[in-house]
């Protein structure tokens, strides 16, 4: 664990997005216990988590549609809990929910229109081109992926400056997925604030400056995505006699050494020249090594949870719920919570 998140908040105070002490109780469940990270200008923040993690219960918080039990947080200077503030602060804010409650009997088109009223839409065009939901059918006959593609738009044309993202690339088939990763990659060149969860990891690698990791509503790490790769040591895959196999994987830092026909594979976080001394002594046949599957990596914080190493397509949005539609701009309420931190700033 990094010691950042002992203090997360130390002379970060400025920073686009500040999440301090942040807690939310459900009653039996505590969602978010005192979270506390920050994101940088110009930063790409991957928040990640199991399931049932809490991540969308800090986003929600973020924009607020749900009150914390306590703690606070402030988005482009604004305290969460100043309720004009924060409406003020949303007009520069991109806000793409998990639940894309839009009106099924409208177009895309119309969808758009509205949002471009309340906030601006200079860069609906462009978004269009990248992202191509069928505007002009009713949001009623869209896939998944294509009510995530006009929610993109929806959250970007206003060329906002922080970006707040709740399972963005859930239900977008791989070119999609990766036309979102290049398209956030010049995001961030252009200086906006990205900060998105998600559970798919090999996305959060692609696309990520640093990450969050939550588990069971607590922060576990917070961490920059090289350095937690670095972390977790080398993957190592030989190939050599059943002597030699032995010799090296009897080395220290060696890791779940797996053996099979030719030799074995391993994680190893030891030393790399004992590593490259031992292979030396051995006639290797061959040899790889490289970064570890990021999977073996985040698994220890997920403490044994499932992890995805790549979104099934198509496999999100089953439990679509009739809460209203939630975005940054049209002043969505929170219907579910019935705790009156519902905003209105349209
Ligand atoms: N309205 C609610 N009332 C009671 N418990 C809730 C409520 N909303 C969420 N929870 C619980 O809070 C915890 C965190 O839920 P949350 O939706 O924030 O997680 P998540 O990390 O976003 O999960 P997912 O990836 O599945 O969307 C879960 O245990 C969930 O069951």
């Amino acid at each position: 664990m990094s010691g950042e998140v002992d203090q997360p908040l130390a002379g970060q105070a400025d920073h686009p997005l500040v999440v301090e002490e942040l807690t939310k109780d459900y009653g039996s469940v505590v969602a978010n216990d005192a979270v506390s990270f920050a994101v940088k200008e110009g930063e790409v923040f991957g928040f990640l988590g199991p399931n049932g993690a809490g991540k969308s219960t800090t986003i929600r918080m973020l924009l607020g549609l749900l009150k914390p039990t306590s703690g606070t947080a402030s988005v482009l200077g604004a305290d969460i809990r100043d309720e004009a503030a924060l409406t003020e602060a949303k007009r520069r804010i991109g806000y793409l929910p998990a639940h894309l409650g839009f009106d099924g009997e409208v177009t895309g088109e119309a969808v758009l229109d509205y949002h471009g009223a309340v906030k601006g839409e200079s860069r609906r065009d462009e978004l269009l081109e990248l992202f191509t939901p069928p505007i002009e059918r009713p949001v009623r006959e869209y896939s998944t992926g294509n009510k995530r593609m006009l929610g993109l738009v929806q959250a970007f044309m206003h060329d906002p400056d922080l970006v707040i993202m709740d399972e963005p690339t859930a239900g977008l088939d791989p070119l999609k997925q990766e036309g979102f990763n290049e398209f956030v990659r010049d995001e961030r060149d252009r200086g906006t604030t990205v900060f998105f969860s998600s559970h798919v990891l090999s996305e959060v690698r692609r696309v990520c400056d640093r990450v969050g990791i939550l588990r069971a509503g607590s922060l576990v790490e917070l961490e920059n995505v090289e350095a937690l790769l670095h972390r977790g040591g080398k993957h190592v895959r030989v190939h050599a006699s059943d002597a030699a196999v032995a010799a090296i994987t009897d080395l220290d830092g060696v890791v779940d050494p797996e053996r099979f026909a030719e030799g074995a594979q391993f994680i190893y976080a030891g030393d790399a020249n004992a590593l490259l001394r031992e292979l030396a002594a051995h006639d290797v046949r061959d040899v790889e090594i490289g970064e570890p599957p990021i999977e073996d990596v985040f698994a220890h914080y997920y403490g044994g949870e499932e992890v995805v190493e790549e979104e099934t397509i198509g496999s999100e949005d089953e439990e679509e719920t009739d809460e209203g539609e939630e975005t940054a701009g049209d002043g969505a309420v929170d219907g579910s919570e019935g705790d009156g931190a519902g905003t209105t700033n349209a």
